[in-house]
């Protein structure tokens, strides 16, 4: 089945490990698609941001739940453009400053939060299944297992350590020597250690294909995503798959 004869509506959910490139590659994928993008990780660190800005003690995590419900979140879905705002504040930026990557696992490791935002995110993913683009790709740590398990397509995008950290050094600092390495262990590493007591995301679920893109490049990833799309979803209308 050709890419360009996917049949709509169509909702793929991705997940990975931090650095897997899990965003990246998930927006590309849906731009070629014509689809929404959902960042659900950019949900979770918009609420890191608003909660750090009004004083909210992380450690309260009651307070930190009743702020997350009354977060005034706005999530750009327009893969080309795909703006995070919290009230009138453009947040795009300030959610990827290493002091919210070094604090968002506190708060998506809250369970009233997951609560929320799983809530959120189901809303956006249906909004975009009955929207003009018929679907969309929304990508994060449990949507192929907790808030999309019904996705037409769900993938797992994993790559090794060693991989993910070069990535990560390599985008936060421009190379990927030693010192850059170490520099990113914590929010790459640690932050996964800590994310996975939430969430199942190194393992593939049941009926969850896993790509391992250790070896391929950004591009090569990206087809090998539409690949997988084309052929589940190629193998559900009976067509094979063409190349
Ligand atoms: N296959 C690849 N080969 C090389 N670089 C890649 C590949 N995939 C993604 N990248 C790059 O790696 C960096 C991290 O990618 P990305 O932010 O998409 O990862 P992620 O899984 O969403 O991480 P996080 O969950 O921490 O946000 C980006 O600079 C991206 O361009
Ligand atoms: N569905 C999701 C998405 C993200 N998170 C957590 C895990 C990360 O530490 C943080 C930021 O995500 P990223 O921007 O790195 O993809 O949010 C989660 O628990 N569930």
């Amino acid at each position: 089945m050709e890419i360009s004869e996917l049949p709509r509506p169509l909702v793929i959910a991705v997940d990975g490990p931090s650095g897997s490139g899990k965003s990246s590659v998930s927006r590309e994928v849906a731009r070629r698609l014509g689809l929404e993008y959902l960042d659900t990780g950019a949900m979770y660190r918009a609420a890191t941001w608003s909660v750090l800005e009004a004083g909210v003690d992380l450690a309260d995590q009651a307070a930190v739940a009743q702020a997350v419900r009354d977060l005034d979140l706005r999530m750009g879905t327009d893969p080309a453009a795909p703006g995070v705002h919290v009230g009138s504040t453009d947040v795009a930026g300030p959610i990827r400053e290493t002091r919210i990557s070094s604090q968002v696992s506190a708060v998506a490791t809250n369970l009233e939060v997951r609560a929320e935002l799983k809530r959120r995110q189901r809303e956006l993913i249906e909004g975009a299944r009955d929207g003009v683009r018929s679907g969309v790709v929304a990508e994060g740590r449990d949507i192929t297992t907790v808030v999309a398990p019904d996705a037409d397509v769900r993938i797992l995008l994993t790559a090794s350590e060693e991989a993910r950290l070069a990535r990560r050094a390599r985008e936060l600092h421009g190379a990927a020597e030693a010192h850059h390495l170490e520099a990113t262990r914590d929010q790459v590493l640690r932050r996964d250690r800590d994310d996975a007591t939430v969430s199942s995301f190194h393992v593939a679920a049941d009926g969850v294909l896993q790509l391992d893109s250790s070896e391929l490049d950004f591009e090569q990833t990206v087809q090998a995503v539409l690949q997988a799309i084309a052929a589940t979803v190629g193998t559900r209308q009976g067509d094979p798959v063409s190349r």
